[in-house]
C-alpha cells in the first residue's frame, strides 16, 4: 500500500512520530511505500528566507530560489522520516530517476507533472525488507529539480505499482459541506468529484488530492481513500476501508 503523508498532518514533533509509528505497525500486515510532501515545512523555511510565494488551484508557484529551498526542506524532512519509520530508506524523485517529470504549466515556474516513475527502484528495495520513503522532488528533462504536489506524486507511484493509496491528511475525509465533519462522504464518483470542484465544495489542497485519487485509479491502483492522519488508529482503519473518503471510478 501507498501511504501519502502530508504537512499538515506532520505539523508537530509528536504527531509526527505517531503516523510514524502506525506506518511500522501497518508494515507487519502489508508492504508500505511512503511518499511524503512537507507543505507547513517550506512555508517555514520560504519565510525565513524572505521568499513569498502563492497557491493556484491547490500548486504552489515555484520560482528557481523557491525550487532551491523545496528541495532542501524536503531533503532534511525526508531523512527525519525514514528515521522515524525505521527499517527505511530515504530517497526524493530526483533519485535514480524514481520520478520523472515534465513542466506542468509555465506561469506556475519550476511545477512539474509526473511522467514516469522507476517502480523497479522501488521494487528493489521492498524486495530487501526495506521500506521506501519518498520525497516529492521529482527530475525534469534538464536534469534540474521540479517540484511535485506530494499527492499527484503519491498517485502516480500507487498507479505504477498498481497498489492502493491512503492520502492521510488533517481532515476525516471530504466533506460535503467543510468544515463540517459530520457531512463527511464515505464515497465519492468521479463525477461527484468534478462536480464539486466545479461547484466549489471541493477547494484548495482538496484539489490535487481527489485529482491524484483519480489519477491513481486510472494508472491501476485498487483502491484510493482520504482520510485523517490526525488520530491514533486512523490508518490502519482507512487501510480496512472503515474510515475515510474512499474515491471510487
Ligand atoms: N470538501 C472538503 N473537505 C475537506 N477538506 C477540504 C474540502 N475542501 C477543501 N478542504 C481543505 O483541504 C485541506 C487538506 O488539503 P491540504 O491542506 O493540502 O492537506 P495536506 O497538507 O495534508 O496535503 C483541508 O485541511 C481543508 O482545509
Ligand atoms: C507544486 C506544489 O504545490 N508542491 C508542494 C510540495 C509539497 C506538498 O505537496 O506538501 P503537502 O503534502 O504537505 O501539501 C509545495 O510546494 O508545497
Amino acid at each position: 500500500m501507498i501511504v501519502k503523508y502530508g504537512g499538515n498532518a506532520m505539523k508537530s514533533l509528536d504527531l509526527r512520530r505517531a503516523v510514524a509509528a502506525e506506518i511500522a505497525a501497518l508494515r507487519a500486515e502489508q508492504t508500505v511505500v511512503v511518499v511524503h510532501g512537507g507543505g507547513p515545512v517550506i512555508e517555514r523555511e520560504l519565510a525565513a528566507r524572505g521568499i513569498p510565494s502563492e497557491f493556484r488551484a491547490g500548486l504552489r508557484v515555484t520560482t528557481p530560489d523557491a525550487m532551491d529551498v523545496v528541495e532542501m526542506a524536503l531533503c532534511q524532512l525526508n531523512k527525519q522520516l525514514s528515521q522515524d519509520v525505521g527499517h527505511a530508506v530515504g530517497l526524493m524523485g530526483r533519485d535514480s530517476d524514481l520520478l520523472r517529470a515534465e513542466i506542468f504549466d509555465p506561469t506556475l515556474g519550476r511545477v512539474g507533472r509526473v511522467t514516469g516513475v522507476n517502480a523497479d527502484v522501488l521494487r528493489a528495495l521492498i524486495g530487501a525488507g526495506l521500506t521506501p520513503v519518498v520525497g516529492c522532488v521529482a527530475v525534469g528533462p534538464d536534469g534540474d529539480a521540479l517540484n511535485v504536489n506530494a499527492d499527484t506524486a503519491a498517485g502516480a507511484v500507487a498507479g505504477a505499482l498498481n497498489e492502493g493509496i491512503v492520502f492521510l491528511t488533517d481532515v476525516d475525509g471530504v466533506y460535503r459541506t467543510y468544515p463540517d465533519p459530520a457531512s463527511r462522504a464515505a464515497h465519492l464518483t468521479r463525477a461527484e468529484v468534478e462536480g464539486g470542484i466545479q461547484d466549489g465544495w471541493i477547494a484548495g489542497g482538496m484539489i490535487p488530492k481527489v485529482r491524484a485519487a483519480l489519477d491513481a485509479l486510472d494508472r491501476g491502483a485498487p483502491f484510493a481513500v482520504i482520510a485523517s492522519g490526525m488520530h491514533a488508529g486512523a490508518l490502519s482503519a482507512a487501510a480496512r476501508g472503515e474510515a475515510g473518503t474512499r474515491i471510487t471510478p
